[in-house]
């Protein structure tokens, strides 16, 4: 681990986890800058698995963390606050210095330098977790998606689509596609009773805790509401799944193959091997996944364009 901006070696009340290497790579200097004057110590991560532990090790003494890279630094981030039980007592800032920056856009942050000014001068809110088993998932948990597509996927793909381009280039990358057999039962109340239940073959299944995935009127999904978006995408092996007219026919809102659920926690079990899980990109490969919400547990620094209920004063 390096550290900068520290004059005595103890953790200030300001952290900034910086991925030197996310993104392109070229953040490094403006972040360091930018970061010391506004009083952060900074702490680069060097391999995988240090954006948690890098905030797991500060959240206790320090008010105030920053996370800049893209949605994995992000994730490692939130999971470190988690692991050191400091979840709803520190702030988090987001520095968007990733590929997609997808997090980022959806709290109305446009930029490295508008990151600060948010920082200083924006508002702070209280938003939504996913729990993935035993892991924190800001954006989205993704089942279907290989960890070799996601390596694959290019970043124009990632900044244009976004979870679309995993979508799209498991088929560009695999050619066809196994579908997974599996059971999905989701819940209809916070205490988690399941009553409604899902069986048969998916190609994906998302699960959106900010992130409207299509067909949707706006960018961003409620983050404050306690509910998870559930998408799953059905077998339709016949479909081209190829091009950007197949896919806005897959996933548009009349689509036959999609099957929409909001709840507050649901379970995923696979009826023959492991799954592979993309959570905000980070895999996991299990047999049965549990996932639910903890309502309003992250306090996060958000730029204006951030909305806690972006379906307000919007037609149905
Ligand atoms: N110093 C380092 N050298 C090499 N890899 C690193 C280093 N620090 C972190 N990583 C890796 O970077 C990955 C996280 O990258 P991150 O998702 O933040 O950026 P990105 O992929 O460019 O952006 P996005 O996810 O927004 O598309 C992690 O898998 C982690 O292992």
């Amino acid at each position: 681990m390096q550290s900068e901006g520290s004059t005595d070696g103890r953790v200030g009340d300001r952290v900034l986890v910086l991925n030197p290497v996310s993104g392109s790579g070229d953040h490094v200097k403006e972040v360091v800058e930018r970061g010391t004057e506004h009083g952060f110590e900074i702490r680069k991560t060097e391999e995988d698995g240090d954006a948690s532990r890098l905030a797991r090790e500060a959240a206790p003494d320090a008010d105030l963390i920053a996370a800049a890279g893209g949605d994995g630094t992000l994730n490692g981030v939130v999971n470190g606050l988690a692991a050191a039980g400091e979840l709803e007592t520190t702030t988090l800032a987001v520095i968007p210095a990733g590929t997609g920056n997808n997090f980022a856009t959806n709290i109305g942050i446009q930029g490295i330098g508008h990151a600060f000014t948010v920082i200083e001068a924006g508002r702070r809110r209280s938003i939504d977790v996913g729990i993935a088993n035993d892991r924190i998932f800001l954006n989205s948990c993704i089942g279907g998606i290989t960890a070799e597509a996601s390596s694959k996927t290019t970043p124009e793909s990632k900044a244009n689509l976004g979870v679309l381009a995993y979508v799209k280039n498991t088929f560009e990358t695999m050619g066809s596609f196994d579908s997974l057999p599996l059971r999905v039962e989701t819940a209809r109340g916070p205490n988690g009773e399941r009553t409604r239940a899902w069986e048969g073959r998916a190609m994906f299944v998302l699960i959106g805790n900010c992130r409207r995935f299509t067909g949707a009127r706006t960018a961003q999904a409620n983050v404050e509401d306690g509910l998870l978006e559930v998408t799953i995408v059905e077998d339709a092996a016949a479909t081209d799944l190829l091009g950007d007219a197949a896919m806005q026919t897959l996933f548009g809102r009349d689509s036959n193959y999609i099957v929409r659920r909001r709840a507050p926690s649901l379970a995923i079990e696979s009826r023959r091997d492991s799954v592979e899980y993309s959570l905000d990109g980070e895999m996991l490969k299990t047999e049965t996944l549990r996932i639910e919400t903890i309502s309003r547990s992250l306090r996060i620094a958000v730029g204006d364009d951030y909305q806690p209920d972006p379906d307000d004063g919007l037609l149905p």
